[in-house]
């Protein structure tokens, strides 16, 4: 259990490094490309949950075409593995064999998780694998691929909000905050 004034300081002093209007241009701006791609291609769309909730629906908003809708969840950090190990605790229901599938989340960090995800799809029979991230982070601790759809770029900071936690918090948030010295 948190206590409520800690986390109301810790984002009463963040820093916006993504607003929500940035954030609505840069959805946009993904939809049209990928509306583009993939709007003729019946394609399953999974959320990587928990970050992707609030990016697949925005995204889904955006996106007028016939598409399916499932959910993975398989996570990286939070627990004791390291490079691409994933605790997957939800696998995918709806049938993706030879079907294009485009796996939305919040961001690409070091992007093990996006990639762990985008082999087993590819791996147990997807046609095409396409990704889609809100924000990709910079630094260079990075694996070799990169999504095929992001919306911004921001600073390699701790972030929070718009589907990412900060200890289980503010994934609700409609902007990306940054941690004040963090
Ligand atoms: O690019 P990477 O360095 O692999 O990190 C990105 C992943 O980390 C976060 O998920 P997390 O495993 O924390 O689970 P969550 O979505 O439930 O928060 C985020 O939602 C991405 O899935
Ligand atoms: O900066 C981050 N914040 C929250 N969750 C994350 N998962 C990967 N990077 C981050």
């Amino acid at each position: 259990m948190h206590n409520i004034d800690e986390l109301n300081s810790i984002m009463n002093e963040a820093d916006c490094l993504i607003s929500e209007a940035e954030l609505n241009d840069a959805l946009d701006k993904m939809a049209k490309q990928i509306t583009n791609d993939l709007a003729d291609k019946l394609p399953l769309v999974i959320c990587v949950m928990n970050g992707g909730l609030l990016p697949t629906g925005a995204l889904m908003q955006r996106l007028q075409f016939p598409l399916e809708l499932d959910y993975v969840h398989a996570s990286r950090y939070g627990m004791e593995t390291t490079g691409s190990t994933l605790n997957w605790t939800r696998y995918p229901q709806a049938d993706f064999k030879g079907r294009d599938v485009l796996i939305v989340d919040d961001i690409f960090d070091q992007g093990h998780t996006l990639e762990a995800i985008i082999k087993w799809f590819e791996e147990n029979g997807a046609q095409n694998v396409y990704s889609a991230t809100v924000v990709n982070k910079l630094h260079n601790r990075k694996v070799d691929m990169r999504p095929d759809y992001n919306g911004l770029d921001v600073e390699d900071r701790f972030l929070f909000g718009y589907g990412m936690d900060y200890q289980g918090y503010f994934r609700n948030l409609q902007g990306i905050y940054a941690v004040k010295g963090k």
